[in-house]
């Protein structure tokens, strides 16, 4: 029998290399037994930004909260690079839509944005000089560092929504799911948002996006996903963003018309 000496290479097999992001299969998620998502299945590759598209009510933020454990699924699978959610919660941020939030919590931004660091400490850490520095830098990222010490209820709708920005982004996270990060933000803040979006890419990051506004998806995503209750399409946005694709997404609801400047919806 040989004996391995500390000093001896030890040669480890990574099942995992070629783990992808996010590893969706047949997901179905039911609330009161109604199906609202239905066997989805996609997969995400890494260093890509994708856009989640869908009507209102299609399943998106359902899709992102089943997809971290949030909501149960009923059916399906979730791999996050290979295991599951509980096994690489560290690699995934997550921000939630802003409404979901009770912004009247007594707390300051800074405080919100240490929270993202937390799941690197692990239980009895506090966070120190280091998480308070990092929480800082995130917050400067967004913009928002003069805004540490506010109270959170004191902060308009597009500067709480940078808030989560930084919080997502002191997480250090590999995957990031955002629910309509760009709601009721303004033209500087969305502009922000994209390049920091722009930053996680550069950096090998995954990002998908729910988001609305379809004038913009050719520009701002490589990929989307196409979401009705059932996955209507996945691909290279200029693969599978075209008038009849989305006509399938939107349904009967929306006339999708192509424009000079891209796909523009009309309400019926
Ligand atoms: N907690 C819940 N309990 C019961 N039904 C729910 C719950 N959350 C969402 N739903 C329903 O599930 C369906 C999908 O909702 P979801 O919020 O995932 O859609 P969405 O695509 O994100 O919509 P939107 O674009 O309007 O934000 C909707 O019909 C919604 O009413």
């Amino acid at each position: 029998m040989t004996h391995l000496s500390l000093s001896d290479p030890i040669a480890v097999t990574d099942n995992n290399a070629m783990a992808m992001p996010l590893q969706v299969t047949g997901l179905t998620v039911a609330y009161h037994k109604k199906p609202v998502v239905q066997d989805v299945s996609f997969t995400l590759a890494p260093g890509r930004l994708i856009g989640l598209i869908g009507p209102n009510g299609a399943g998106k933020s359902t899709l992102l909260k089943a997809s971290l454990g949030l909501v149960p699924s009923i059916a399906g699978d979730v791999k996050v690079y290979g295991k599951t959610y509980q096994q690489h919660r560290k690699k995934i941020g997550y921000v939630p839509q802003r409404e979901s939030v009770d912004w009247d919590f007594p707390t300051n931004a800074l405080d919100v944005v240490l929270m993202g660091t937390y799941g690197r400490l692990g239980w009895f850490r506090r966070p120190g000089k280091h998480e308070h520095e990092t929480a800082m830098e995130c917050l400067r990222k967004v913009g928002m560092a003069d805004y540490a010490q506010r109270q959170i209820s004191q902060l308009s709708g597009g500067q709480q929504q940078r808030i989560f920005l930084a919080r997502a982004l002191a997480q250090q996270a590999q995957l990031y799911l955002m629910d309509e990060p760009f709601a009721g933000v303004d033209a500087t803040t969305e502009k922000a948002i994209i390049s920091l979006l722009e930053q996680l890419k550069a950096e090998g990051k995954t990002v998908l996006v729910v988001h609305h506004d379809l004038s913009t998806v050719e520009a701002y995503f490589d990929d989307v996903l196409l979401l009705n209750r059932t996955l209507i399409g996945v691909g290279a946005v200029k693969d599978i963003f075209n008038a009849d694709m989305l006509q399938q997404t939107y349904g009967g609801k929306m006339a999708v018309l192509q424009g000079k400047e891209g796909i523009v919806l009309a309400g019926k």
